[in-house]
């Protein structure tokens, strides 16, 4: 019986093009001012420093360090100091209304009927915690963060490691048959289908033109919205 839904967000609660096309960009473009006002805020400076660290760019070369987080970007690197730098800057985009996170309708109408059926809500993205709360404080429909009970990202491990969905089943403290993980890509399920999650592979037609069918789908149920759950 299913007691928990953890989701994925890019590709399987929104669209890819929304990351891709709205939050990637504005966060390329507002890196280099950003850096700049903020690289003596403790908590930035210690990204910039890991970053440095990993990329072998000088800590005091801001304009190296802003290069490579934008390199990263174009890569769409899962990095955590990139992705806590980008939740920063887009915390600025959400609060000014330069954009709003869309949720797929299908996604709203389940997550809040699964919320109020009793099923607790968790998030895990390669997003930052902060920046998971951003976008579901900021949907079409309003503030949906009351519907989750809790937020997890890469700080638990990548999304393709077995043992960070080990990790998340000790923290939300529930047998592992008992959670259902939610996402777009395979190699993730397969992963917490290790773990002895129960998996659901979102295809949607929005996101993938060309359904995903047979052997790419490794046997995890593929849906193409939430309410075929
Ligand atoms: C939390 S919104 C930003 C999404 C993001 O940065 C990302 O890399 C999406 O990864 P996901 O694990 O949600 O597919
Ligand atoms: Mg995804």
């Amino acid at each position: 019986m299913t007691q928990v839904i953890l989701t994925d967000i890019e590709g399987t609660t929104s669209s890819i093009t929304f990351v891709k096309d709205v939050l990637f960009p504005y966060a390329h473009q507002a890196m280099d001012p950003f850096i700049r006002a903020n690289a003596q805020d403790p908590q930035v400076r210690e990204r910039l420093d890991a970053v440095a660290l990993e990329s072998g760019v000088p800590a005091d070369d801001l304009t190296g360090l802003i290069e490579v987080l934008r390199r990263w970007i174009d890569e769409d690197r899962k990095q955590g100091d990139l992705k806590a730098i980008q939740g920063r800057i887009w915390e600025s985009g959400y609060r000014n209304g330069d954009f709003t996170a869309p949720v797929y309708d299908d996604a709203l109408e389940m997550l809040r009927q699964w919320h109020a059926e009793g099923v607790a809500l968790y998030v895990y993205s390669s997003g930052s915690v902060p920046a998971q709360k951003l976008l579901f404080g900021h949907t079409q429909a309003g503030d949906l963060q009351p519907l989750f009970s809790g937020w997890f990202d890469t700080d638990v491990g990548g999304k393709r490691e077995v043992s960070s969905y080990q990790v998340i089943t000790s923290a939300i403290d529930v047998p592992a048959n008992e959670i259902l993980f939610l996402s777009d890509i395979v190699a993730e399920l397969d992963a917490a289908r290790e773990a002895g999650l129960d998996t659901v592979l979102l295809d949607r037609p929005q996101d993938y033109p060309t359904p995903r069918t047979g052997e790419q789908c490794n046997g995890h149920r593929r849906v193409t919205a939430f309410t075929e759950i």
